[in-house]
């Protein structure tokens, strides 16, 4: 690395493309999760049916919100040229129709390790943490600029070789699992390679300045974490444990903290919901990055929160869904009434986890945050919040509806519009 030079203005000078691209592969290469011991169990063979099953449930939340992350990433982009290329993101996991793509190939995965369809749709039993992970990466990429939701799936420039390993051992140690379940894995090597490189060429052209080059740093680290923190909840799972609790109420807290809701809003749900969750959220997020998404959300953040808590916005009764209308339920509706999903899959059972310490289940940057402990702060508060008569009026519309449907806190900010961005040759988002 090369000595910083400074510019007129006092401004750090931007880092060549070499060193820009080598500060980011080596944040891949110090935080990928490919370290967690989780993983490292899996591919030395360590772990038992019932942990495997755990992952492949858990791990499934997260493989059905890519295409969400994926489709608020592309309402971003103005030029069309770049739209069809991340279109293709989309198709990726859901196919071009029934019965493809990669979250058809999870589900036969789960198959090919005896888990029915129906649990792995099953949100209720997404382990809390990883709620929280993933919503968090969803609400990242909702509410920052493209530059940062672009560089946080730079983590996929590890996920090839990742991909290998895994083949590898699930083949040698895990012959209980069905041969033809890891085409996922097989698939992902060249998805997954060929995505990373786009990503990383459009965060290259956009990143100009110092402070943008940092800033897809910053995103690329915070990914690494939500990755990291999806393994620790996995790894520490525990029977007597309960699994997640509503979808909207934490999502909309994660959406404040880790998207760094700004000014009205975080104050608002600060008061309402998180009280010192939020601050301690706050300090893991990127400072940086929580600066730009002042500079590009808060109007509208704000704008919503203030009306919102006025009341006079709040639609009538009769507009509303059942209990309240959240961004976060709607996305992953699709999810919660899969098509023929009618009932809970059979329960897995979990084994006992291992006991292990803590300080050696994080990265350098996660132990140094407070993410851990956020993370049961805000899903108390979502715990808190309870559900909803949701599924008895859905029973009414002849659709099926999972027993819990979460409420919404009415402080929590929706979906804001991020800037919409050209393509590689305009300015950088
Ligand atoms: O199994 C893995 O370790 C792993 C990691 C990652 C990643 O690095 O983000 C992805 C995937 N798998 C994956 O299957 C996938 O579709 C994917 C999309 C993305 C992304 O951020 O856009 N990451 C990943």
């Amino acid at each position: 690395m090369t000595a910083t030079p400074v510019r007129d203005d006092g401004g750090a000078a931007p880092w060549g493309t070499a060193e820009f691209t080598e500060r980011l592969r080596a944040v891949a290469e110090d935080r990928y999760h490919d370290r967690h011991p989780f993983n490292v169990r899996m591919r030395q063979g360590e772990l038992t049916p019932a942990e495997l099953r755990r992952w492949i449930i858990n791990r499934f939340h997260y493989q059905r919100h890519i295409p969400v992350k994926d489709a608020l990433i592309l309402a971003k982009f103005d030029d069309p040229a770049l739209r069809r290329a991340w279109v293709r993101r989309i198709q990726d996991h859901d196919g071009t129709a029934a019965g493809q793509g990669g979250i058809e190939r999870w589900l036969r995965l789960g198959e090919a390790a005896g888990l029915e369809r129906p649990a792995l749709w099953d949100t209720a039993r997404v382990l809390p943490g990883v709620r929280l992970a993933v919503e968090g990466y969803v609400n990242f990429c909702r509410l920052r600029p493209a530059l940062d939701a672009v560089a946080a799936s730079l983590t996929e420039l590890s996920a090839p070789g990742l991909m290998r390993t895994r083949i590898a051992a699930f083949e040698r140690y895990y012959p209980w699992i069905e041969a033809e379940g890891l085409a996922y894995f097989r698939t992902r090597i060249g998805q997954g390679g060929r995505d990373s490189e786009e990503a990383l060429a459009l965060v290259q052209g956009w990143a100009r300045t110092r402070e943008q080059q940092e800033r897809a740093v910053a995103a690329l680290t915070f990914k690494c974490e939500v990755l990291w923190a999806l393994l620790d909840a996995v790894d520490s799972a525990s029977d007597s444990l309960p699994t997640g609790t509503a979808d909207g109420v934490s999502g909309d807290a994660l959406s404040v903290v880790s998207g760094g809701a700004p000014g009205d809003a975080s104050r608002l749900v600060s008061e309402r919901v998180l009280g010192d969750a939020l601050s301690l959220v706050s300090e893991g997020v990127p400072r940086d990055a929580s600066l730009l998404v002042s500079e590009h959300a808060s109007g509208d953040v704000s704008a919503f929160v203030s009306e919102r808590a006025s009341g006079d916005a709040s639609p009538p009764a009769s507009e509303r869904a059942p209990e309240d209308t959240s961004p976060l339920i709607s996305e992953s509706a699709s999810g919660d009434i899969p098509p023929g999903a009618v009932s809970p899959g059979p329960s897995d059972s979990v084994a006992s986890p291992r006991v292990r310490g803590p300080a050696q289940r994080r990265p350098r940057a996660a132990r140094d945050v407070a993410g851990g402990d956020v993370a049961s702060g805000a899903s108390g508060a979502a715990a808190q919040a309870g559900t909803s008569g949701a599924a008895a009026q859905a029973g009414t519309l002849g659709v099926s509806m999972p027993a819990k449907v979460p409420a919404r806190h009415p402080g929590a900010p929706v979906q804001t519009d991020t800037p919409v961005v050209p393509g590689p040759a305009g300015s950088p988002p």
